[in-house]
């Protein structure tokens, strides 16, 4: 690579999700995670505990969801009021001043009962295929949490408590699909469009399952973006806007994106993802966690409607 800063890797085999918790391999990983966010905000991390069958297994039935015609995917679109359903093709911008609307669609995914839509019809194993894959995302997540706390000195179960309802109500976490469809040449890309725009994430930490595409970038301290390498098995792990915030700036936020490629024929393939973006629980207070004032304490829930406010104003727009 020719830049010259490096995305860490680490090695999560002591603290893998199907093994029992050892305080002194968390201890070692948080470390490593909290040197990792202090520099980059960004850290690739094998052997955790998901296997490849199981990504691969969510990777395929969103790409059957994808391919559905536009008119059965919009009967499951997301209400305005809500975090679940589908997110139609450039209804969303993560960068809204200075580029027009991402070429990407998404399904966000919620596993609250009484949540809907389903392309349950269409595709039967749909529910239970995200349902399964958030219970492995949240399983590691409240593992990378637990770490964090090592390396950070707080009490061990300090992040984990503040993540109690992740599923329930009252935790605002979402596991989301996207598509970013292949173009058939650039000169069919409106001027400036890109599949991500700029942006740092919302919420405490985020996980993303990336392909053999790759294609995601970070900001690094060189002011420069940097390519997130996918490694195979690999999931990226960074945390979001809420994490540097709580953690009075000591963890980075990193910006981060997503570009088309330059290459003709990578150009015309479409790319694919899947985050887990969690969210501490809603009344959760956000207070410095070095028992600084630097920012005013401030509710999860809260915080989180505050930013959405502002990516969400231009569809308020459109409609
Ligand atoms: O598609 C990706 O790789 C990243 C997407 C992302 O950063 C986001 O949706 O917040
Ligand atoms: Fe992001």
């Amino acid at each position: 690579m020719m830049s010259g800063v490096e995305i860490p890797l680490i090695d999560f085999s002591g603290c893998a999700i199907n093994k029992v918790r050892e305080e002194e391999n968390l201890k070692r990983a948080g470390q490593q995670i909290i040197n990792a966010f202090e520099t980059v905000g960004f850290f690739n991390v094998v052997n955790h505990g998901i296997s490849e069958t199981e990504v691969a297994d969510i990777f395929k039935i969103s790409e059957e969801f994808f391919a559905l015609p536009t008119e059965v995917k919009v009967k499951h679109r997301k209400a305005k009021d809500s975090n679940h359903g589908y997110v139609e093709l450039e209804r969303e911008g993560l960068n809204p001043e200075e580029r027009p609307s991402d070429l990407k669609e998404s399904f966000n995914f919620t596993p609250k009962s009484q949540y809907k839509p389903w392309p349950d019809e269409e595709l039967p194993k749909f529910k239970t295929t995200f349902e399964k894959f958030w219970d492995l995302s949240s399983q590691l997540t409240l593992r990378i949490l637990e770490a964090m706390a090592y390396g950070l000195d707080l009490e061990p179960q300090y992040l984990v408590n503040t993540h109690q309802l992740l599923g329930k109500d009252g935790n605002a976490s979402t596991l989301r699909t996207m598509y970013y469809p292949g173009v058939p040449s650039a000169a069919s890309i409106k001027a400036n469009q890109v599949r991500c725009g700029e942006h740092s994430d919302f919420g405490s930490i985020t996980l993303v399952y990336q392909r053999e595409m790759g294609g995601l970038e970070v900001l690094t301290h060189d002011g420069r973006y940097t390519p997130v390498p996918y490694i195979p098995g690999a999931i990226v792990v960074n945390i979001g806007d809420l994490m540097q915030r709580w953690a009075a700036d000591r963890l980075i936020a990193a910006k981060h994106r997503v570009l088309f490629p330059q290459d003709q024929e990578l150009l015309s393939k479409a790319r694919q993802s899947i985050a887990f973006f969690a969210q501490p629980d809603d009344q959760v207070m956000i207070t410095c966690l070095d028992g600084s004032n630097k920012y005013e304490p401030i509710g999860a829930l809260d915080y989180l409607n505050m930013r959405f406010g502002a990516t969400y104003m231009d569809l308020a727009k459109g409609q």
